[in-house]
């Protein structure tokens, strides 16, 4: 029997969980790998009664998940409160949303599920509770952290072969160019290609990296940062032997014939990465982990509490968020 891929219910206030119950009432039509929920049974039977889905909803753990799933959706209970009230999110839930990627994380360190899918969490509600990481990407590097040193976690959204990794990711646009520096960009490349090659057997991954400035700083005369610090970054990679090319003006990088020469492009900050790619491909875009011991894959789009409860919100960056992951444990199940 194959191992479940694991799912944090995320914000029970959000679209999050709709999806996880519309995707298992299609299962079989679908072809879906087992997967286990982390999170609260009774919540979760209240909001498939709201949705009109009529499942099967029972408590397992990772190791019976498999040969529940047919039958009903398994859900690894965690601590907390959470109550069924679309789009009203509140700070309350906070201790079962983190247990909740906690515990499936936990389950796939521990061998019990293969891979771990989030569905998205409501960050400020969280900021609200005391939470100290801005997301999903760098809690999963603690939680994933051996001997108390966590590893950089780099974050990548991919469709196809669109990929595209932000080197700063959830911090203050005003930030940026401080917390830019030669060595961030050089271990964000060496984990993208270490993972390329690991993970998608790609072994030697073409990767642009893009101008922090416009015209990538215009041979210094819009700011010097690419000349002193993104520059500096794509020789040292080159000389390590990796694929780097640039510093490249962002704004030209992402018309499709530009960006389909390369496996993956690297850009400066969040939405330098993130507006692109969820322009193109927002309802099936995913976003992944890089850097870390397990896989994780999520969908690319946010709680969106206006459509929490009503069965109107896509859940196509969700399916196609569980299929990576399938597909990059596929070895291990
Ligand atoms: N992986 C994650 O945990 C994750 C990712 C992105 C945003 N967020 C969080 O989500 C919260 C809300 O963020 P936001 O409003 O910027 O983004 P959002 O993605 O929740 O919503 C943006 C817009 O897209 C629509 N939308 C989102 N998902 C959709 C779907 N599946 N089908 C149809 N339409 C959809 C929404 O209705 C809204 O109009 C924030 O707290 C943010 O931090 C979490
Ligand atoms: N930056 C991501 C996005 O907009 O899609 C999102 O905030 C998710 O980040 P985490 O996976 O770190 O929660």
């Amino acid at each position: 029997m194959s191992k479940p891929l694991a799912i944090s219910m995320g914000e029970p206030a959000g679209i999050g969980p709709d999806l996880i119950l519309s995707l298992y009432a299609r299962r079989a039509e679908l072809d879906l790998p087992p997967f286990c929920v982390f999170g609260h049974v009774e919540f979760l039977k209240a909001r498939a009664q709201r949705l009109g889905l009529s499942l099967d909803i029972a408590a397992a753990t990772p190791a019976e998940a498999a040969i529940v799933f047919p039958s009903a959706l398994p859900v690894v209970p965690v601590e907390g409160l959470v109550a069924d009230h679309p789009g009203k999110a509140s700070p309350l839930a906070a201790h079962a949303v983190i247990q909740s990627i906690a515990g499936a994380v936990e389950a796939v360190l521990s061998g019990g599920c293969r891979g771990l899918v989030t569905a998205p969490i409501s960050k400020a509600s969280l900021y609200h509770a005391g939470f100290k990481h801005p997301g999903h990407t760098e809690f999963l590097a603690e939680l994933c952290a051996r001997g108390g040193v966590a590893k950089l976690p780099v974050m990548m959204l991919a469709h196809g072969k669109l990929r595209a990794v932000p080197v700063t990711i959830h911090v203050p646009i005003k930030d940026v160019p401080g917390l830019l520096t030669k060595e961030l960009i050089v271990d964000t490349g060496r984990i993208v290609a270490h993972d390329f090659k690991q993970r998608f057997g790609i072994a030697n991954p073409r990767i642009a990296i893009a101008g922090l400035n416009p015209h990538a700083g215009e041979g210094g005369a819009i700011g010097r940062e690419d000349l002193e610090i993104v520059a500096p970054a794509v020789a040292e990679l080159q000389f390590e032997g990796i694929e780097a090319i640039g510093p490249l003006p962002a704004d030209t990088l992402f018309y499709p014939a530009h960006w389909a020469q390369y496996d993956a492009v690297l850009a400066m900050y969040h939405d330098q990465a993130l507006i692109p790619i969820k322009t193109v491909a927002f309802e099936d875009a995913v976003n992944l982990t890089l850097g870390l011991p397990i896989v994780r894959t999520s969908p690319d789009h946010g709680t969106a509490f206006d459509l929490a409860g009503t069965g109107r919100g896509s859940d196509k960056s969700m399916l196609a968020a569980i299929r990576m992951a399938d597909a990059m444990t596929a070895q291990a199940s």
